[in-house]
């Protein structure tokens, strides 16, 4: 069974066999690869359009935006928020425009002085009844409009955000198109200052810029009015809410979702692939060295980071879905659905950029030292994902946004008593007003292993926690405490309440699209052990909060991470055919360690000897060691 042992070649031999001990693990399959990924692609016709889009990603960037392939990139950014906020005649004038790429625009909401609290960005528009143009200033240094992409460099228009001032009345943040470069030299536009905003952590390959306007003018077409306009003669009108101009963000926060989660999967494909070849310790004595996955803290490392991309990947689907249904209906000046959405898009993004970022390091650490190096491709998954909990808005701002949606949703329930009160509440806190469960009813290990029985648990400690921090606030105002400073002092309780919430809803969605695989038995077993791993690691990991009210016993504690454990083994036995479910190609992976091949350490030789440092010479010999060297000779 299996190919002989590689020998390490200088050439590419080893590159055309798998390794024995990673084609081993693809010897039984359990279900169908190529169906899981299709499921995950949306259908077979997915799966062959990605890889063969996939096979043209070398074809230049414009020829793919014009295929709409790209998810979340800068460009992408301002079109959503254009065609979130735009008129239909804007839409018109402005997209065809972006997709010739006749113009390069950014979306520049954020200034020096403000991200978060965007009633405080101090940009102005004011209008000018008088040549009806809109004059863009910066009124002070921090003003300056900071962070967004392609402005350092590249772009030529932007969506600027700014407090509208018509009529002598501040109307609040507003979105302007201003060019900022000259379409003819790429110079800056007069009244422009614009540049780069210096080296970040990571995405260095993006120039987020810097941006001060002095009194620039624009025609008053140039606001975008989907929801809002400005007469001729400087009349206000009105058509949206006080958040319609926020709906650009919830937009935003709902497109990036895919970028996040496929870093996840990328960092569990290249650590689990690695911890199949990696043999290191010995299980028992009279044994060969084991493989690392075969270790149980492995197991406990990975797999529930495994089980959370899964898990992300169906939440995002079912958020996409619950979007569309209600973007249309927004875009047409519903607003019923709004609130809802935007809870559900705050806490998604907030929750998947949080444990993306924490499960990515984990797998980079679950490597050792080679997940410390570069070749693995782990540090700058890393390093990358970790931007994705401030940008699209900070997670801590965002998780209090949910907060504030479930305080509303069960002060509402509990304003409107009896039946009218579960029918009125929104979809995803129903559970508000649910059925008061006090105690769990499991008696053994395997009870845990029935999705009705954790999502009813973790809807009760959801619900526990969002009354518990609506009591706190009435304690404190009880005691005397006007309503900012009870909210303020009780803002630790709502993230955990917030979390919670989150948790429940990717808990739920995991199951309900488990439902849907009735026809694919062999396939739903698999995603079923994942969907359980991930509510069980959740529970263990807040027992806490399961355990305060004596919800559950420390006794079914244990019998929780009894059937926890034996996920892992049965979870492990599938580990590599789940990975390559996601169908990435080495190329898209970039890392030694996490080829299909399996053929890590001969990559890594290979790679670290055509790294620079080991193929430009060596300068520092003749600049440092050299002369070191020929001055203690002369010393002798
Ligand atoms: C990623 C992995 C690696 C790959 C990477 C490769 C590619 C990388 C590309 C990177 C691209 C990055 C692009 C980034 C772009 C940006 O970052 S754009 C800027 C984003 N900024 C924000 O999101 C700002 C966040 N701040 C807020 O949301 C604020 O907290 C606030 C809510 C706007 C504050 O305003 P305020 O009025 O004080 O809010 P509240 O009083 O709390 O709420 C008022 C009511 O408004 C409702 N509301 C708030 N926000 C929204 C919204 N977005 N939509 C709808 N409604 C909203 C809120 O619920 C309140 O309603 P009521 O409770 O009914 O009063
Ligand atoms: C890589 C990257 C790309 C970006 N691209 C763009 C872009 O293209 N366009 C654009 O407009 N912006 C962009 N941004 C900016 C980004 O949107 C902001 O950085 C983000 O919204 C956070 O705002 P801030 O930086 O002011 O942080 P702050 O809000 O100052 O956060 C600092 C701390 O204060 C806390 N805090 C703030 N407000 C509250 C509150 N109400 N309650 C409790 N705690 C609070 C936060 O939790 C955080 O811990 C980008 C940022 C990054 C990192």
């Amino acid at each position: 069974m299996g190919s002989p042992v590689h020998r390490v070649s200088m050439g590419d031999t080893w590159s055309r066999q798998v390794h024995p001990d990673i084609e081993s693990e693809r010897y039984k399959q359990s279900f169908d690869v190529e169906r899981l990924t299709n499921i995950l692609d949306g259908g077979a016709q997915n799966t062959a359009l990605r890889r063969k889009v996939g096979c043209s990603t070398t074809a230049s960037l414009p020829h793919r935006a014009l295929s709409g392939n790209l998810a979340f990139s800068l460009h992408n950014i301002f079109l959503k928020a254009l065609r979130s906020l735009g008129s239909e005649e804007q839409i018109a004038k402005w997209v065809p425009l972006c997709h010739r790429f006749q113009i390069i625009a950014t979306y520049a909401q954020t200034e020096l002085g403000h991200g978060t609290y965007l009633p405080g960005l101090e940009t102005e528009a004011t209008y000018d009844a008088a040549t009806q143009e809109f004059v863009v200033h910066s009124p002070t240094m921090t003003a300056t409009k900071w962070w967004p992409g392609d402005l350092g460099q590249s772009a030529t228009h932007a969506l600027v955000q700014a407090q509208l001032i018509c009529s002598g009345a501040r109307q609040g943040m507003h979105a302007f198109i201003v060019p900022i470069r000259s379409l003819q030299d790429h110079s800056p536009l007069p009244g422009i200052t614009v540049g780069n905003i210096g080296p970040k952590m990571d995405l260095n390959h993006i120039d987020n810029g810097f941006l001060r306007l002095d009194h620039v003018r624009v025609p008053r077409e140039n606001m975008l009015s989907r929801f809002a306009q400005v007469l001729p003669d400087g009349t206000y009108i009105k058509l949206g809410t006080a958040q319609s101009n926020y709906l650009s963000m919830v937009v935003m926060r709902v497109e990036m979702l895919s970028d996040v989660i496929c870093t996840l999967q990328k960092a569990c494909v290249i650590a689990i692939r690695y911890s199949v070849i990696r043999r290191q310790s010995r299980l028992r004595p009279s044994e060969p060295e084991a493989k690392i996955l075969d270790h149980q803290t492995q197991q406990q490392k990975l797999l529930p980071q495994l089980a959370t991309a899964y898990a992300f990947h169906f939440l995002a689907r079912s958020l996409l879905e619950f979007f569309h249904r209600s973007h249309d209906a927004i875009l047409d000046r519903d607003f019923s659905l709004l609130p809802e959405l935007h809870a559900l898009g705050a806490g998604t993004k907030a929750m998947v950029s949080d444990f993306c970022t924490h499960g990515a390091e984990l797998c980079r650490r679950a490597c050792g030292g080679h997940g410390y190096s570069k070749l693995s491709g782990l540090p700058s998954l890393v390093t990358k994902v970790t931007a994705s909990c401030t940008f699209e808005g900070e997670n801590t701002v965002l998780y209090l946004q949910v907060a504030r949606f479930l305080v509303k949703s069960y002060q509402q329930a509990q304003a409107s008593s009896g039946p009218t009160s579960q029918r009125s509440l929104p979809q995803s806190v129903a559970y508000l007003t649910a059925p008061y469960l006090a105690k769990c009813p499991a008696q053994r290990a395997a009870d845990f292993l029935h999705p009705e029985l954790y999502t009813k648990a973790w809807a009760h400690v959801a619900a526990r926690l969002t009354k518990d921090s609506v009591h706190h606030i009435q304690i404190l105002m009880r005691s005397g405490a006007d309503e900012h400073e009870a909210w303020n002092r009780t803002t630790v309780i709502h993230l955990q309440a917030a979390k919670a919430h989150c948790y429940y809803v990717a808990v739920k969605s995991f199951t309900e699209a488990l439902e849907k695989l009735e026809s694919e038995p062999a396939v739903q077993q698999a995603l079923k052990r994942l969907c359980d791993l991930y509510a069980l690691h959740g529970i263990l990991t807040n027992a806490g909060d399961f355990l305060h009210d004596g919800f559950l016993s420390g006794a079914q504690i244990d019998m929780a991470r009894t059937a926890y454990l034996d996920l892992l083994l049965l979870v492990r036995k599938d580990a590599i055919l789940l990975t390559d479910a996601f169908d990435f190609t080495d190329q898209s992976l970039n890392s030694a360690l996490g080829c299909y091949d399996g053929n890590v350490y001969e990559r890594l030789f290979h790679w670290a000897q055509e790294s620079p440092s080991n193929t430009q010479g060596n300068p520092a010999y003749e600049k440092y060691i050299r002369p070191l060297l020929q001055s203690w000779k002369s010393k002798l």
